[in-house]
């Protein structure tokens, strides 16, 4: 079994817990209020600054130059693709910038820039694989069942196509190449970092959903 297949096992009900999550419902049905995608989207937007940032520091750290083209690219699709989608979203429904990380978006950035800086890179790796591979997932899902006029067609479109399927599929033979080459105690902080962040995955989606904010 691939290394990433038995991470991708892990975390199964964290997985079952996304797809039945309110917010992936709702986005499917097309039926999310405004005021919850607004929410997503400004905190998506402050997120992937700092998701470039932790593929930069790998990119800055990476001992092979292949690597380090290849998380350099990374960081400059997660800025550029994803901005212009941001873009589209911003303008269609007069989404002001938010400045300020709410709770998951605080504890998932903070923990992505702490792991690509002060774990080795194949932990790293582990710990922005969820970033491509769940949104892939939930991207295809959500496609497989959402109406052409889902008000959120150009999100979706984004995650369920080839281009982001191309990134996915190279960071899954990045991951699967680490973790060859790590011992059994590092493929299990690999483990450790796959799952944390899939954890926080959930919780951005459902700060969104809930709008939560600081209650202190
Ligand atoms: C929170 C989050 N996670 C992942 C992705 C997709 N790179 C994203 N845009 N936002």
């Amino acid at each position: 079994m691939q290394f990433t297949e038995q991470l991708w096992q892990d975390i199964q009900p964290i997985y079952k817990s996304i797809l039945e999550h309110g917010f992936v419902k709702k986005l499917t049905a097309g039926s999310l209020p405004s005021p919850t995608f607004q929410y997503y989207i400004q905190q998506d937007a402050l997120y992937l600054v700092d998701f470039g940032r932790a593929l930069s520091q790998l990119a800055a750290r990476s001992t092979q130059p292949d690597d380090m083209l290849q998380f350099a690219q990374f960081a400059q699709n997660a800025i550029l693709v994803e901005r212009a989608l941001h873009e589209t979203y911003f303008a269609l429904y007069a989404i002001e910038p938010q400045t300020v990380k709410m709770p998951a978006c605080f504890a998932y950035t903070n923990y992505l820039l702490a792991t690509t800086s002060l774990q080795s890179i194949a932990v790293g790796a582990a710990a922005v694989l969820p970033c491509f591979w769940i949104y892939r997932e939930v991207g295809r899902f959500i496609y497989q069942r959402a109406i052409q006029a889902n008000p959120y067609r150009a999100w979706i479109d984004t995650y369920a196509g080839d281009a982001f399927d191309q990134s996915v599929t190279q960071m899954l033979e990045l991951t699967d190449r680490f973790a060859e080459q790590a011992g059994s105690a590092e493929r299990e902080m690999m483990r450790e970092a796959f799952r944390m962040s899939s954890r926080l995955e959930w919780y951005f989606w459902n700060d969104a959903y809930t709008l939560n904010g600081w209650l202190v």
